[in-house]
């Protein structure tokens, strides 16, 4: 076991304002994590940390065994997959589902006149198949349903096959079928014998595939409790984080939350 993320005592400030405090947090490379906080908590910040697209104001981190500050994240940020509304809108409307997953092979949202090497092409086709994307690999992304373009953003972060997985709210603005799927999706990811580490930010319980084993719940940037799920998820520590009682329901590995009466 070895970590992927070690975060120490980080914080990151903007103007007078603390987005993450005193934030410490290791992720190891067989855990499965997700992170849970209110609106504004610092879930997003906390992952454009972990993956190397933005710096601690202070404390120390370490991604895949390289230092943040020390390292070239040109050279770290294809060893991590992410997923992310502002990414997903970098993608033009007319790339075709193959382009969108294979031009991640050189980090462009965009192909123009990159030349791929024929094991890129396979690792695309390979990751169409995973995706259940076949029928529409030569549709525009601009074209594709809520739930199709989630599945097109997981198969390109996966395309540089990273060691370390984010997902910053994979499920959102998809209907309950839609949701359903891509959870049995992430549960086969999780449980597959290859896969990276992963890191799932998430507004709702339902979406916590049930084999993540790590939750992190964060309030105005500041951890409330990090663990595996069976000692972090009650409904104290959820009605702390959210600042509201809550009452937590448990259908065999899945959640769900309401308020408390
Ligand atoms: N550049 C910035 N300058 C000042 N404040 C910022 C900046 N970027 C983000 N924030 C603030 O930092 C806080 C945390 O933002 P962040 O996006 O990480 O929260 P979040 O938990 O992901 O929220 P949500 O669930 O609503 O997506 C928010 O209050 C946001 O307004």
């Amino acid at each position: 076991m070895s970590a992927v993320v070690n975060m120490t005592d980080v914080d990151l400030v903007r103007g007078t304002k603390n987005l993450l405090n005193q934030v410490s947090w290791t992720v190891q490379d067989s855990e499965r994590w997700v992170v849970l906080g209110p609106n504004g908590a610092g879930k997003s910040t906390l992952l454009s940390i972990a993956a190397a697209r933005l710096h601690p104001t202070r404390g120390a981190v370490e991604i895949l065994d390289e230092t943040l500050g020390r390292v070239d994240v040109f050279e770290l940020r294809p060893r991590i997959g992410l997923t992310s509304a502002p990414l997903a809108e970098q993608i033009p409307a007319r790339e075709t589902v193959f382009d969108a997953v294979v031009s991640a092979a050189w980090g462009v949202a965009g192909r123009w006149r990159e030349r791929y090497e024929q094991t890129d092409e396979d690792r695309a086709h390979e990751l169409i198949k995973d995706w259940d994307l076949q029928r529409l690999i030569d549709r525009k992304f601009g074209s594709l349903s809520s739930g199709e373009k989630k599945r097109v953003l997981i198969a390109r972060a996966l395309m540089t096959d990273p060691e370390l997985l984010l997902l910053d709210e994979p499920a959102a603005g998809l209907d309950v079928a839609g949701r359903e799927d891509l959870v049995e999706r992430l549960d086969q990811l999780a449980a597959s014998e290859n896969a990276p580490a992963v890191v799932m930010v998430t507004h709702h319980l339902e979406e916590v595939p049930p084999g993540f084993t790590h939750a992190l719940l964060i309030r105005e940037g500041s951890v409330v409790a990090a663990g595996p799920v069976g000692e972090v998820m009650t409904p104290q520590a959820l009605s702390d984080t959210y600042g509201m009682p809550l009452k937590l329901v448990r259908v065999g590995k899945r959640f769900a939350a309401f308020r408390q009466d």
